[in-house]
């Protein structure tokens, strides 16, 4: 009979920043120790971090993870541990796991199925490893087996995985079980995405069936380089039964989870710690923790933003406020202050929500830059939204400036530019004067520009570039207009932001037209919801365009040739305005796909247009 205590540690690192993955890893370390932890896993590639890109392809930065490597061994007496790295051999560079045992390096294991799907490109950087070989690794004169390894920690045998190689049919836990593993450790770099934790979830608990064996899953947390956002969960489950999950998306460094596991026992008291499904919390604790790390990652002063009193920019100032109270909530003030290189500096004794409040007056600048087509409501939203929260509340009018430049072109072109003529460049003057002024805010103040694209918008182009498109940080790009709209009423009942009631009350409008004109998104363009289904089917699901009117001519109860021309004007749109996403500012991945061409979709920025394909849907 084997008792081990096993014990899995998420860290929040940041690529090639040494200091800060050293610290968190011996935090970890440390605390695994005083808690008489016999095994600690951690995440794929914590030395280096696991966003490192071609700085992978770098000698330099596999030298240093190496160095780095042995700075942490001696801390590892009395206690095993398992820490990713990259290593180079025979040419190639490896995802690889290193096992320490009481100081010394016992071997490393290697990734064998590498990451290549939907936002990983890990092909790009990375050799797998083939599965059965084991070579000698040579490190400052010693040699260690590195690759397809199993090793035996206090009497327990033990295998590894790591992240993709568990996501596969055929893969190494296969043989794992046939050598008689009884603990696999999975080290990963897993990003948030709706739904996923339960699917990772669901993965380990049948892992740890299918392979009769103790299975731990460790994940990154964070988001740890900008776009991409880890939930940091660490998943313990035994034959089938889910024995420990800690909470996801913590604003901590690190956090460390530990189980008496008992290689003869298959049965434990199931854990009462419940992860459910819901998409607007997740939403809300991802996309502010995104927000946190970019803003203490970046040692930037705080965010600025133009807020229209709509629902984008007002969702992005409710993230932000949600930064400081979640921040707040799990490290206390004075911790989330320093973390965010923010002095304290009120005299008065406060409240936690005054001090929230305080410290969002403090990182967030709003300013609502009204013309003469904006309306009191939107104003009246705008300020009262930023009032509730605690935001700093700028208010200025744009029509002189539009106007001279209205003049001076005027002048150049020798006529008068009227609505009827010049619309689409009369309504994008008015965003390009708001956005030198903006950016301006934001210089002065040493703080980030938010822009408030949506996925619905970067689908089909409806921004201004370089107007309302400005900023450095798309955090909602990665979520569709309708989800938005639900989730603001969310936010407003659920979260108790009821500042957020004049924003819910408002429909979507660009306000770029005369008022007489009354201009809604929707009319623009279509309705979202049906924008939503055209471009689940054709975009995530990469469906033509007749498969995509044959399925929705089908589910949705609407007039066949308005539904054509919906599908007809969205991949028109779609593929005229690539450009634009080429330029839109990098975003948070949330949902299963994004349309960031650096991360999810990749699409030509000159193409036929679907010409051909959208011809098939007149006969249909
Ligand atoms: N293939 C290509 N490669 C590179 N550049 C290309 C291009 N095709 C056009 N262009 C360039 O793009 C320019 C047009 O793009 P751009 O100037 O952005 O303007 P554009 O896309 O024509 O119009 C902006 C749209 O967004 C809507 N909007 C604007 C602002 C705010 C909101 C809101 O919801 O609040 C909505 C507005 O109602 C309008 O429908 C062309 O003048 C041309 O220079
Ligand atoms: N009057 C305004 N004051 C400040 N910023 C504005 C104003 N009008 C537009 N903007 C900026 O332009 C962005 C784009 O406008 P858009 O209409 O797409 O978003 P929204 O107003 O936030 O939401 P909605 O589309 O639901 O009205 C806004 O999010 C905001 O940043
Ligand atoms: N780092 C990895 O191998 C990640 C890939 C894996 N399919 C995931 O998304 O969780």
């Amino acid at each position: 009979m084997s008792q081990i205590r096993i014990g899995g540690a998420c860290l929040n690192q940041t690529p090639i920043d040494w200091n800060n993955n050293f610290t968190n890893i011996s935090q970890a370390i440390k605390a695994a120790k005083e808690q008489q932890v016999n095994l600690l896993c951690l995440p794929e590639l914590s030395i280096t971090a696991y966003g490192c890109q071609d700085l992978f392809l770098s000698e330099w930065l596999t030298e240093e993870a190496i160095t780095q490597l042995h700075k942490i061994v001696p801390l590892c007496t009395n206690i095993s541990v398992a820490v990713g790295l990259p290593i180079r051999h025979d040419q190639k560079i490896y995802n690889t796991t290193c096992l320490i045992e009481n100081g010394k390096i016992l071997g490393f294991y290697a990734k064998q199925i590498l990451a290549n799907d939907g936002i990983h490109y890990e092909h790009r950087w990375f050799s797998p490893w083939p599965s059965g070989e084991v070579k000698e690794l040579t490190l400052n004169n010693q040699t260690y087996p590195i690759g397809d390894q199993t090793f035996h920690i206090k009497g327990v045998h033990i295998g590894f995985e790591i992240c993709e190689d568990a996501w596969n049919e055929i893969r190494p836990a296969c043989r794992l079980y046939d050598k008689g593993v009884e603990l696999i450790l999975n080290p990963s770099a897993s990003h948030f995405a709706f739904g996923k934790h339960k699917i990772r979830e669901k993965l380990i608990i049948n892992s740890s069936k299918k392979f009769n064996c103790h299975y731990l899953y460790v994940n990154q947390l964070g988001n740890e380089s900008g776009r991409v956002i880890y939930d940091g969960d660490i998943i313990l489950a035994s034959h089938g039964q889910l024995l420990a999950t800690n909470q996801r998306l913590s604003f901590q460094s690190y956090q460390l989870l530990y189980f008496d596991m008992d290689t003869t026992q298959t049965k434990y008291k199931q854990t009462d710690h419940v992860d459910t499904l819901d998409n607007n919390r997740d939403f809300a604790q991802a996309a502010s923790l995104g927000l946190y790390d970019y803003l203490r990652k970046s040692r930037a002063k705080g965010y600025t933003l133009s807020l229209s009193g709509g629902a984008d920019s007002s969702s992005i100032a409710v993230l932000v406020a949600l930064l400081v109270s979640n921040g707040v909530k799990e490290l206390g003030v004075d911790r989330f202050c320093k973390s965010i290189h923010l002095t304290p500096d009120w005299h008065t004794e406060l409240t936690t929500e005054e001090a929230v409040q305080f410290i969002v007056g403090k990182i967030l600048i709003t300013a609502y830059q009204g013309t003469k087509n904006s309306s009191d409501d939107t104003l009246n939203s705008a300020r009262s939204l930023a009032a509730s929260i605690g935001a700093q509340f700028k208010h200025w009018e744009i029509d002189e400036v539009v106007s001279t430049n209205h003049d001076l072109v005027e002048k150049a072109i020798g006529r008068k530019l009227t609505w009827e003529q010049d619309d689409i460049a009369m309504q994008n003057i008015q965003a390009r004067t708001r956005s030198p002024l903006i950016w301006m805010v934001a210089n002065i103040t040493g703080t980030i520009l938010l822009t408030t694209s949506n996925r619905s918008e970067g689908d089909v182009g409806y921004t201004t570039m370089d107007g309302d498109t400005s900023g450095s940080l798309a955090p909602i790009a990665g979520v569709d207009k309708p989800f938005l709209l639900q989730w603001l009423r969310y936010a407003e009942k659920e979260l108790g932001y009821d500042g957020l009631a004049s924003v819910n009350s408002l429909t979507p409008t660009a306000e770029l037209r005369p008022k007489s004109y009354t201009q809604t998104d929707e009319d623009d363009l279509m309705p979202y919801p049906i924008l939503v289904e055209i471009e689940r089917l054709g975009i995530f699901q990469r469906k033509s365009p007749l498969i995509v009117y044959q399925t929705l001519a089908q589910k949705l109860n609407i007039d066949h040739e308005v539904l054509k021309n919906y599908i007809r004007k969205f991949y028109r749109l779609w593929s005229i305005n690539q450009w634009k996403r080429e330029r839109l500012a990098p975003s948070f991945h949330l949902d299963d796909f994004n349309v960031d061409p650096k991360t999810w979709c990749r699409f030509p920025i000159l193409s036929g247009g679907f010409a051909e394909e959208l011809k098939q849907l007149d006969e249909a």
